[in-house]
């Protein structure tokens, strides 16, 4: 694991853009993880900026998986991850919308839906690079505390906490759904790179739980750990919690130009 210590959350946002830039362009048909919440808001905004002022790779071949879904929402919902995604990323970046894949709630066969992203992915190629942030519990994509650390996509059910997080997005904690179509974490672990992206001071404790305390489903971000390719971008609020980042900014100032994240 990585850890890259910024000196702002507009740093992380531009090193984040720049990693997925670099994604897209090694390879045509790149296969990309995209994540919801707040925070890589300010990533997708630089990549369409970027866009738009003609700079950034060509994104007709690039195919997206999203991480996770609210389950009992109606079709169309704005704040469903799926017309979130399309709002603040793709439909701006111009990937047609049937390149865009995510957890489908609406299936008939709910229970077996999980199964079926699986096969997606599977016959995809499995992701290339994950965006990833993390919830203030340490939870991952939707797999809260005590989920197993080799899952795979399938129904849960949220904590309050999460969804008293997710409230500020649907207005009132009693409109945030309980239930979700997410990812598990042996899911998220067969990416290829995974990135994960973390600002201010609400996820200091949570980070340094994921980053230096012990592997275990009572923080499942720290799964992690067992992957051989992970970056973690932070500013210094995130950070702030971190025991070895003096450690970690000496190993990051010390890379070798060629070498990328
Ligand atoms: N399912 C998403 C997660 O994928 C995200 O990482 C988390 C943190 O969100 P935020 O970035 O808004 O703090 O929120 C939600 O629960």
């Amino acid at each position: 694991m990585e850890v890259v210590p910024l000196d702002s959350a507009d740093e992380v946002a531009a090193l984040a853009a720049d990693t997925i830039e670099a994604a897209v362009r090694a390879q045509p048909g790149t296969v990309l993880g995209l994540a919801t919440g707040s925070t890589p808001l300010a990533t997708y905004q630089e990549l369409i900026r970027r866009h738009r002022a003609g700079g950034g790779p060509s994104y007709d071949d690039v195919r997206c998986f999203t991480l996770d879904e609210y389950v009992g929402l109606p079709p169309g919902h704005p704040e469903s991850y799926r017309a979130t995604i399309a709002r603040e990323l793709t439909d701006p970046l111009g990937i047609a919308a049937e390149r865009v894949h995510g957890p489908d709630p609406a299936e008939a066969d709910l229970p077996s839906a999980g199964e079926r992203y699986e096969a997606e992915l599977r016959a995809a190629g499995g992701v290339d690079l994950q965006l990833l942030g993390i919830g203030s519990d340490g939870h991952l994509a939707f797999n809260e505390p005590g989920s197993s650390l080799g899952s795979l996509t399938r129904i849960k059910t949220l904590t309050d906490r999460t969804r008293r997080d997710n409230a500020r997005f649907f207005g009132s904690v009693d409109d945030v759904p309980r239930h979700v179509l997410t990812q598990g974490l042996g899911t998220i672990l067969r990416a290829r790179h995974l990135l994960l992206l973390a600002t201010g001071a609400g996820k200091a404790e949570a980070l340094a739980a994921a980053v230096e305390g012990p592997v275990s489903a009572s923080c499942p971000a720290s799964v992690l750990q067992l992957h051989p390719h992970v970056s973690v971008l932070v500013d210094p609020p995130a950070a702030s919690g971190l025991g070895r980042l003096r450690h970690y900014r000496e190993v990051y100032d010390a890379k070798p130009t060629w070498q990328g994240i």
